[in-house]
């Protein structure tokens, strides 16, 4: 409730003006009977007033005109408000994604990331929407219907009121009963999309596996878990909604009941007879509209407390609100790591142990070590997409707990193991990291990561269309667009994470020859399992099982390391197997 206040504040003016329509809306329903019963009492009467009819017939047209304005006029400025709630509530959440760490996001889960940010934004906007629309009338007709019952015979509203009182009580219950339901249905959600969105992603594991049938299977309990809950839900509601129109119906029948009674004890007119059965229809029409909104109102709470719960997350790696502290100005050594360790939170061991080394400005540092080693860990602490647990990481002299996130991955182009492109344009690709970069700067990158003859041979070039993870391209062409865009971005600090595995030895080759001068004021580190890619480094540096075994140069490591010995006698005992 607290997160639909927080987003309505900003727009309280269009909330207030929603709530007047609402309100002017209902009431001029109202007035049509009362005006209705006036000029069937009045046309009864002995000796009618014919010019006293007219009166109230334009009495009751206004009323019509002015309740139907204020009908357009509420469901514009209403889905207005709702709209601009929703898109406020998803671009602050979204905010907040941008913001979690690996292991934040980890423990949400992408499923269900996806779900708060996209349906349950919905469910709440869809719910606020039906609220202004149909339930916040309901009390306004209730206390409108009740005085003008009570205004013309106090018997009925009596009646009206207990009947009107039943129904909230049981709408009540029934709404306390049904909450965890609901929060039993996100969940259930939430594990649906996850399901699916893995069956998705790996259809063609699947298939080449013949699991089409398990996966179905798997995916139809799901489905049926789901269904089965939804159904309880509804039959709880269907309870509700026979409570309500018997009681309703009861009151119907006390009227006509009652009615001659009362007319002949001159209690009232028979024109009063309508309008009371008129105000007990309309509040059962609008209980009824309710009772579909208040079926949404667990699930919308419910999606509340997990937008909430995203929305109050406190990431694990978060800038501090003191002073920052200032780089040094052309500091040679650019990132130095001393003396870091690190373990995942949910791990009981350390992936990675004292580790001390710096890249320095126009100097090559690689990492090589077998898989699992803790390589693309070393890189995630690099950017601080994860946080040392000893030891401090500094670029250009400054640990980088101590400068903003943005600061620091201002400095680094990083490529990522699994390349990964936008869907888009090529161009817009390359100029993610510098979009001032000219058509001229592309074409240099794209020439320098040895992709140019292949883009040229694309129809429309730079323009060229990229499906969404780059999937229209293969996986090398991936890799030397990605190297491509971080270097468009001409940072002090390039990260290679295994990001020249897609390409042939030839292409690897030229690459790196080609990058040496187009790097040379910045520091590289290369991440690779290949030695032949990290041959030339200026200091390579031995990874086993976390823990640094070797620092050097090539020559050195193959004389002082009997790991590093051991990958390159096996990578080239492979070669000479392959020739
Ligand atoms: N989120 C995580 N939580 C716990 N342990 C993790 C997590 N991510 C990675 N690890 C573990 O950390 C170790 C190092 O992983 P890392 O990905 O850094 O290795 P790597 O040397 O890059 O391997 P590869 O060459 O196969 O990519 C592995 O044992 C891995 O299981």
């Amino acid at each position: 409730m607290k997160l639909i206040l927080r987003f309505l504040k900003p727009h309280w003016k269009l909330c207030l003006i929603t709530i007047l329509f609402v309100i002017v809306d209902v009431v001029g329903a109202l007035i049509i009977p009362t005006f209705a019963a006036d000029m069937l009492n009045q046309g009864t009467a002995a000796g009618a007033d014919f010019s006293a009819l007219v009166n109230t017939c334009v009495k009751m047209l206004a009323a019509a005109l002015i309740s139907g304005v204020a009908t357009i006029l509420g469901a514009y400025t209403c889905s207005d408000l709702t709209s601009k709630v929703g898109a406020d509530i998803r671009s602050s959440l979204y905010k907040k994604t941008l913001r979690l760490s690996g292991a934040d996001f980890r423990s949400f889960g992408t499923a269900s990331v996806t779900t708060r940010t996209v349906s349950d934004i919905t469910n709440i906007q869809f719910a606020l929407l039906s609220c202004f629309q149909m339930l916040f009338p309901v009390p306004v007709i209730f206390v409108v219907s009740l005085v003008l019952t009570f205004q013309k015979d106090i018997l009925m509203g009596v009646i009206l009121l207990g009947i009107l009182l039943i129904i909230a009580i049981v709408a009540g219950i029934i709404m306390k009963s049904t909450a965890p339901m609901f929060r039993k249905l996100q969940k259930k959600l939430d594990t649906m999309s996850k399901v699916l969105l893995e069956n998705i992603t790996g259809v063609r594991v699947i298939r080449a596996f013949d699991k089409e049938s398990s996966e179905e299977q798997r995916l139809n309990t799901e489905f049926s878990d789901y269904a089965g809950t939804a159904i309880k839900v509804n039959k709880r509601f269907a309870i509700l909604d026979s409570i309500s129109n018997f009681a309703i119906n009861m009151f119907i029948i006390l009227v006509y009941t009652f009615s001659g009674f009362r007319i002949t004890a001159g209690h009232f007119q028979i024109g009063d007879i309508t309008a009371i059965i008129e105000y007990a229809m309309l509040s059962l029409f609008f209980l009824m509209m309710a009772q579909m909104v208040i079926l949404t109102l667990p699930r919308a709470l419910e999606c509340c407390n997990r937008v909430s719960e995203m929305m109050n997350f406190s990431p694990t790696i978060a800038d501090r609100k003191n002073k920052w502290a200032e780089e040094k100005e052309n500091c040679q050594d650019v990132l130095t790591f001393k003396k870091v360790s690190f373990r995942f939170a949910d791990a009981d061991e350390y992936t990675l142990k004292n580790l001390n080394f710096t890249c320095r400005r126009g100097e090559t540092t690689a990492i090589i070590g077998g898989t699992g080693s803790g390589k693309s860990t070393v890189a995630s602490l690099m950017m601080r997409f994860n946080e040392v647990t000893d030891g401090v990481v500094l670029l250009n002299g400054v640990d980088i707990r101590e400068m903003p996130q943005s600061q620091l991955r201002e400095r680094l182009s990083f490529v990522q193991q699994r390349a990964w492109l936008f869907s888009g344009t090529i161009a817009e690709n390359l100029r993610y990291g510098n979009s001032e970069a000219t058509d001229e700067q592309l074409w240099h990158a794209l020439s320098i990561a040895q992709a140019k003859d292949f883009v040229e041979a694309l129809p429309d070039k730079l323009e060229s269309f990229v499906a969404q993870g780059g999937t229209n391209f293969s996986g090398g062409q991936k890799q030397r667009l990605s190297i491509a865009r971080a270097l468009v971005k001409r940072p002090e600090l390039y990260i290679f994470d295994d990001s020249f595995s897609a390409l042939d030895f030839k292409t690897d080759a030229a690459l790196r020859k080609a990058l040496i001068p187009e790097t040379k004021d910045a520091a590289v580190v290369i991440i690779a399992q290949r030695i032949s890619t990290i041959l030339h480094a200026d200091s390579i540096i031995v990874l086993h099982e976390g823990e640094p075994v070797g620092i050097g140069k090539h020559e050195e490591l193959l004389t002082n390391s009997p790991i590093y010995k051991e990958i390159y006698d096996s990578q080239t005992k492979e070669a000479s197997e392959h020739e």
